[in-house]
């Protein structure tokens, strides 16, 4: 049973409970539409609640901080944490509540400490949720959210406020996924900031792969001609050995992501087991086959566009002409004999 909201158990238990929301921009307006639908009531607290009330429903209540804290036990905290120094002086309202800490940073590891745990230890005697940072103020307006947008994250050091969240997030209609320790907070507050998160290596890959043999087509088709037959073969560099290093990394990239599994399969041959966990680097790398795979894909695809430009330049059409005439002059040759 959840003794924070009410004294009883059960899937209705949170059903008829007030839910107050600290701050009255973007998320704040989209939480409260999301919770009044689910038949929540909802208490806004502000700076400016008169101001402010214009932009909420008639039925929520728009009041300054400390009434709206007053009046419910768990309070959203739609505000940034720039401003988390404002709940100081509420420290004494804000004692054995429940906050959830919903914000989220513009950089990984932007500030020592995460901004639940900066509130945890602002707040000793709150109880500090995280979670519903990675849904975004759109998304949660949304009536029936797409599966990918549906799971929030959510982590205290409190399983009883835990437990009750991510009760209230099933009945908001979202999927919630149980991290344990506020101590992970870290972890979710990074999700929505890593851009293209799992790209770097593969990336790092296809660059040196690219330089290796563009190094070594330069080496063979430009230098060791010119230094053998003093034979000048430049003009070949921007389109030629750029057209043979594409391919190559391609298929490369393409080797590696099917390398991966075979070393993983040789790897449970080799122990008998599926059950012993792969080394760090094989792990990674076999989270890494999609990028692989994708960049693998693109540089082919830039190597199908330059093969078919190839024959528009002047150097390659005098080759093909050449290469024509000389059969011909050789079957002349042949059949004058
Ligand atoms: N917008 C989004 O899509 C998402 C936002 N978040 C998180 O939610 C939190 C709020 O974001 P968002 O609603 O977009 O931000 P806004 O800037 O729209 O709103 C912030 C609110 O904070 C309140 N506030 C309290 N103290 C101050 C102060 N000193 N200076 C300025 N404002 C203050 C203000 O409310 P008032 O004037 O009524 O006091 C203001 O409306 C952030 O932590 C953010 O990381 C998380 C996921 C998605
Ligand atoms: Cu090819």
């Amino acid at each position: 049973s959840c003794k924070i909201c009410c004294d009883y158990s059960g899937p209705s238990c949170l059903a008829p409970t007030t839910v107050a929301v600290l701050g009255s921009g973007d998320f704040s307006k989209s939480i409260t539409i999301r919770l009044l639908r689910c038949g929540f009531k909802v208490v806004i607290g502000s700076r400016r609640p008169k101001l402010a009330s214009h932009f909420f429903p008639h039925v929520v209540d728009v009041s300054h901080y400390e009434d709206a804290i007053k009046k419910s036990n768990i309070l959203f905290l739609a505000i940034h944490r720039e401003h988390y120094s404002v709940l100081w002086d509420l420290k004494h309202l804000l004692a054995g509540k429940v906050l959830v800490d919903v914000s989220n940073n513009r950089r990984v590891n932007q500030y020592p400490e995460s901004n639940a745990e900066y509130l945890a230890s602002l707040l000793p005697d709150s109880v500090v949720v995280k979670g519903f940072n990675i849904i975004s103020a759109w998304a949660m307006q949304q009536i029936y959210p797409k599966d990918a947008s549906t799971q929030v994250f959510i982590c205290s050091d409190s399983i009883k406020a835990r437990q009750l969240i991510m009760e209230l997030a099933r009945q908001l209609n979202f999927q919630p996924v149980d991290m344990g320790p506020l101590s992970l907070s870290r972890y979710i507050e990074n999700i929505p900031v890593q851009l293209f998160p799992g790209w770097k290596g593969p990336v790092l890959a296809a660059v040196a792969l690219s330089i290796f043999f563009f190094g070594y087509s330069f080496v063979r088709d430009i230098i060791h001609p010119y230094v053998k037959h003093k034979q000048s073969d430049f003009y070949k560099i921007p389109i030629e050995i750029v057209n043979h290093t594409l391919p190559t990394v391609a298929i490369t990239l393409l080797a590696l992501v099917y390398l991966a599994g075979q070393l993983a399969a040789a790897h449970q041959l080799y122990y008998g087991t599926k059950y012993k966990q792969f080394p760090h680097w094989l792990e990674s790398w076999l989270q890494s086959r999609k990028q692989l795979g994708l960049i693998s894909f693109f540089l082919a695809a830039v190597h199908i566009l330059y093969s078919l430009s190839l024959p528009l330049r002047k150097s390659e059409r005098y080759l093909l002409l050449n290469t024509a005439y000389q059969q011909v002059t050789l079957v002349v040759v042949f059949y004058c004999w």
